[in-house]
Formats: C-alpha cells, sequence, structure tokens
C-alpha cells in the first residue's frame, strides 16, 4: 500500500495494481480486500473508465480473452486456449457501451476485468475461476480506429446476422466447454443488443445483465432502505427517470414488480407509478409507435413534454432517478424543483464513470439545502454544508454482483430468476442500520462488503433452491456459512 500511495495520479495507481496482480495475485487480492473502500475507486469505476480510454497505450500483456470475429467459425477451440479449465463465472463485453463513455471497441476489456476483480474481492469467487472476455466486432469510435495504439479490428461494428451468429456460436461454446452451470455476466452492451441478448438466452443459460439486473437489485435496496428516512411505502412513491435505457428501465421494472408483489396489484397497473425521461423527452403513449421495445411498458397518458425540468414539474416525482449516461443534467432549477415539494428529496445521480455523474454529491446538497438523501454510482467525499458533514453513498451494482453471483455459483443454480433479485435486493437494504442512517446513507460501507456478498449469495441460493433452480443437492442447511466457507481468502499456506 505505502507504494501504491506513492503514486499521485489515479491511473498510475491502477497500471501498479495490474502490474500487481500479474506478479503476485494473492497479494493483490489481500490489498483490494484490506483497502477496498481506498483501491475501489482505482480498479473500479471511475479509474476504471479512464484506463479504457487509454487502454492501448497502457497495454501490457492481456488480462482476457479476445474473441474477434477473425475466429468465426473457431470459438470452442479458442476458448480452449485459456488455460485454466474449471470456469464458473463469465463477465463479457462487446464494448459497445462502457460506463457513460460510449463505444470503446475492444477497449472495453478493462471493464471485464475489473468487475472480476470485484467477483473476488468482494464476492470470494476464486480468481482462476473468473473469466474476462471481450467480444471485438469492430468499432463505430473514429478516434479509436486512427489510433496508433488500437489494439483491436480496425472495422466498423457489424451488426445483423454475422453479430448474432457470432453470439450464438460464443454461447454454445461456452457451454460445450464450461457446462450448464457457468454464469455468463453480460456488462456494457449497447441497449440495442443487450435486451434481445438477455431475453433470447435466459431461457437456455445461466445468464445475467449487470447493467439491468444487477443494477435494479441495487437501487431498489437503496429506495427501499430509504423509506426508513423518508417514510412511506414504496407504493406511495413516485419515481422520475432522466435516462430510459438498460439501468433506467431494468429499476422501472424491477420497483414495480416489487410493488406488484407486495400488494398484489397488476404490474401494468404499478408501472403507472413510475415515469421515464430519455433523449426525445418524457415517454408518453402518443409517442408508443416510435419507442424501442423496452420503452412501451412506461409510455403513460400525458401530454409530451421534452425536458427533464418540465417533467419534474408536472410529475411530482419524489424520488428522481439518473440512469442517462450525460452529466450535469440534474442542473440547480432540477434539484430546487424537487426539492420544493418534497422534505427529503431522493435524488441518485447513477450514470459512470464521475465525469457523466448527473451531479455532484456537493450540488445535490447544496441546491436542496441539505435535505437532499443523495447517492451516486461513482464515489464523492463527503460535503460539508451549513456546518454539517454529509455523507454520500455509492448506488452501484458492485453491491450485488459479487453476492449475486456467488449464491449462484454455490447452490449450482442453472437459471436466473427475478425472484432471485429481489432477494439480493432485500439482503442488501437489510445490512442498512441505524448507524448509517444518521450520516444518511442508504447503503452499508464497502468495507463489510464481504460480509454483505456472503448474506446475498446465502438469499440468492435460497431462493434457487425454493424454486427447483439448484442443482447442488442436498441443500446446506445454513446457507451464510456455506456461502462463507466456499469464499476465497488471499492467505498463504502454513508449511513446516
Ligand atoms: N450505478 C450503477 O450501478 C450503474 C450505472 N450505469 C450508468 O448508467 C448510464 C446509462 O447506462 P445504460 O442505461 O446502460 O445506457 P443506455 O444507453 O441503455 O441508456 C441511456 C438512456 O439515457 C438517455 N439519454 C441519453 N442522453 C440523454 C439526455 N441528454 N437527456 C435525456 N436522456 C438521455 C437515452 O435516451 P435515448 O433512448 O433517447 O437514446 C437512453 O434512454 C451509464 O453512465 C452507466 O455508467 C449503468 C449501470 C449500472
Ligand atoms: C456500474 C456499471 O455497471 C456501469 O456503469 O455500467
Ligand atoms: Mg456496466
Amino acid at each position: 500500500m505505502n507504494n501504491i500511495r506513492q503514486y499521485q495520479v489515479p491511473l498510475q495507481k491502477y497500471m501498479a495494481l495490474t502490474e500487481l496482480q500479474e506478479r503476485n495475485e494473492r497479494l493483490f487480492y489481500k490489498l483490494l480486500i484490506d483497502n477496498v473502500e481506498e483501491l475501489l475507486p482505482i480498479v473500479y469505476t471511475p479509474t476504471v473508465g479512464e484506463a479504457c480510454q487509454k487502454f492501448g497505450s497502457i497495454f501490457r500483456r492481456p488480462q482476457g480473452l479476445y474473441i474477434s470475429l477473425k475466429e468465426k467459425g473457431k470459438v470452442l477451440e479458442v476458448l480452449k486456449n485459456w488455460p485454466e479449465r474449471t470456469v464458473q463465472v463469465i463477465v463479457v463485453t462487446d464494448g459497445e457501451r462502457i460506463l457513460g463513455l460510449g463505444d470503446l471497441g475492444c477497449q472495453g476489456m478493462g471493464i471485464p476485468v475489473g468487475k472480476l476483480a470485484l467477483y473476488t474481492a468482494l464476492g470470494g469467487v476464486r480468481p482462476s475461476a473468473c473469466l474476462p472476455i471481450t467480444i471485438d466486432v469492430g468499432t463505430n469510435n473514429k478516434q479509436l480506429l486512427e489510433d496508433e495504439f488500437y489494439i483491436g479490428l480496425r472495422q466498423k461494428r457489424t451488426t445483423g446476422k454475422e453479430y448474432a451468429d457470432l453470439l450464438d456460436e460464443f454461447m454454445s461454446a461456452v457451454k460445450q466447454n464450461y457446462g450448464e452451470k457457468v454464469l455468463i455476466q453480460f456488462e456494457d452492451f449497447a441497449n440495442h443488443n443487450a435486451f434481445q441478448l438477455l431475453e433470447k438466452y435466459r431461457r437456455t443459460h445461466l445468464v445475467f445483465n449487470d447493467d439491468i439486473q444487477g443494477t435494479a437489485a441495487v437501487v431498489l435496496a437503496g429506495v427501499v432502505a430509504a423509506l426508513r428516512l423518508v417514510g412511506g411505502s414504496l407504493s406511495e412513491h413516485k419515481f422520475l427517470f432522466l435516462g430510459a435505457g438498460e439501468a433506467g428501465t431494468g429499476i422501472a421494472e424491477l420497483i414495480a414488480l416489487e410493488i406488484s408483489k407486495k400488494t398484489k396489484t397488476p404490474v401494468e397497473e404499478t408501472r403507472k407509478k413510475i415515469w421515464l425521461v430519455d433523449s426525445k423527452g418524457l415517454i408518453v403513449s402518443s409517442r408508443k409507435d416510435s419507442l424501442q421495445q423496452f420503452k412501451k411498458p412506461w409510455a403513460h397518458e400525458h401530454e409530451p413534454i421534452d425536458n427533464l425540468l418540465d417533467a419534474v414539474k408536472a410529475i411530482k416525482p419524489t424520488v428522481l432517478i439518473g440512469s442517462s449516461g450525460v452529466g450535469r443534467t440534474f442542473t440547480k432549477e432540477v434539484i430546487e424543483a424537487v426539492s420544493s415539494f418534497n422534505e427529503k428529496p431522493l435524488i441518485l445521480a447513477l450514470s459512470n464513470p464521475t465525469s457523466q455523474s448527473e451531479c455532484t454529491a456537493e450540488e445535490a446538497y447544496t441546491w436542496s439545502k441539505g435535505r437532499a438523501i443523495f447517492a451516486s454510482g461513482s464515489p464523492f467525499d463527503p460535503v460539508e454544508y451549513n456546518g454539517k458533514v454529509y455523507v454520500p453513498g455509492q448506488s452501484n451494482n458492485a453491491y450485488i454482483f459479487p453476492g449475486f453471483g456467488l449464491g449462484l455459483v454455490i447452490s449450482g443454480a442453472i437459471r436466473v430468476h427475478d425472484d432471485m433479485l429481489l432477494a439480493a435486493s432485500e439482503s442488501l437494504a437489510g445490512e442498512v442500520t441505524e448507524e448509517y442512517f444518521e450520516k444518511g446513507l442508504i447503503y452499508p460501507p464497502f468495507s463489510n462488503i464481504r460480509k454483505i456478498s456472503a448474506h446475498i449469495a446465502a438469499n440468492v441460493a435460497a431462493k434457487a433452491y425454493e424454486l427447483g433452480l439448484a442443482t447442488r443437492l442436498p441443500r446446506p442447511e445454513n446457507l451464510v456459512k456455506y456461502a462463507e466457507s466456499c469464499m476465497y481468502s488471499p492467505v498463504y499456506r502454513n508449511y513446516r
């Protein structure tokens, strides 16, 4: 840590940690686990975003497996080149929507590598059982195509049948090589592929889309926890999203599902509490014909509104959620408006990395005159306002996916079910105790994450057994203890 702390520039810390991960993996994980709050912003958002942007020029050795269009017809052979035979979790991207930074092509590899480092450090999945994969179908990022250090295919993205065929070959090869119980986590695909891939493979493979499903579980947990501060039940709140893509509609759907289950109301009804704004304005029924499939359920009756501020004034949400990938969109006027009709507005600025956050923590607290309950996708330091210190929480799927994946792995689950997401979410919400509420936090600190992950894993595994989706039989009696016993720890053996 002393060495890492010598570096002033976060990207240099990232590079030093990458070298450490390659040189002494056990020490890397020991550092990460013991200093999780300090190192998370380096191996994960925001620094991992910068690392992906500059990936070509900081590249040393491949840390994951690249599968390119050139390998069409040979994907199984390529998979067999990976030296580990037992793989439990794959995180795969095609690099088209890296955080809120857009299409970074092959340079998106930093994301699967970073996510899997968290699978090990936060969720205890053995490093050797983690496989980062980037599928290289080209990039539409002109700057990268012209960059002499770009490491990927120098061509525009392929789409349509060629794309679908490569993905299909990949999905079959993974199952053939690693069996039915390997978890495939889709990460940072653009939404025009993400929803289709999830829909296509969720009945045949153990697949999980972190941006749609993991984000949904973490946000639902934060909102449920926040209700203890704000008051009211979930069904009494009104939600407005800026951004109606994977994160926005994924969260909206899980909230609607939870309200539906709690109030025994059809989900078609509970969706009416939730409104979304996209780049064209409020999603309303008059736009229905031109909307992408995943937005259609959110097209409620309302006159068209083309901007967020007017939507806030018209809808009067109690919860405002940013999932647009565009920074500084929660302006002073927007935050003042939402604070004018809420004693304690709940404001979540989910977009990553920090540069894309809809507002800063300081802006949220200052413009709401210290009344906002605020959390963000990338971390912000505590803020002092009017002599009081406010500690913003981090609303990031990193709270969910490591424990969620561990739960699937230890139960030998063969499919993901929405009820497992609700189970993970409930478990996380239950970890927020009074001492955190007093600081305004709606998530527990990451320093407790391994314990939290073990509880999430146990809850998810319990649900897998209940649903008949678990294959590890008999069911362990104490699932928390069992989860803990399965977790990798970076300790050295004692030799006599
Ligand atoms: N905190 C967390 O754990 C997570 C955070 N994220 C972050 O959320 C962001 C979005 O991700 P994701 O949902 O996958 O992305 P998508 O591309 O799927 O969705 C983005 C949405 O934002 C809308 N949008 C874009 N620009 C504007 C604008 N100027 N005004 C209003 N709406 C706009 C888009 O509109 P249109 O449809 O019209 O193009 C689209 O609906 C990213 O920054 C990502 O890092 C994602 C997952 C997890
Ligand atoms: C956190 C995450 O998954 C994202 O920003 O895409
Ligand atoms: Mg993501």
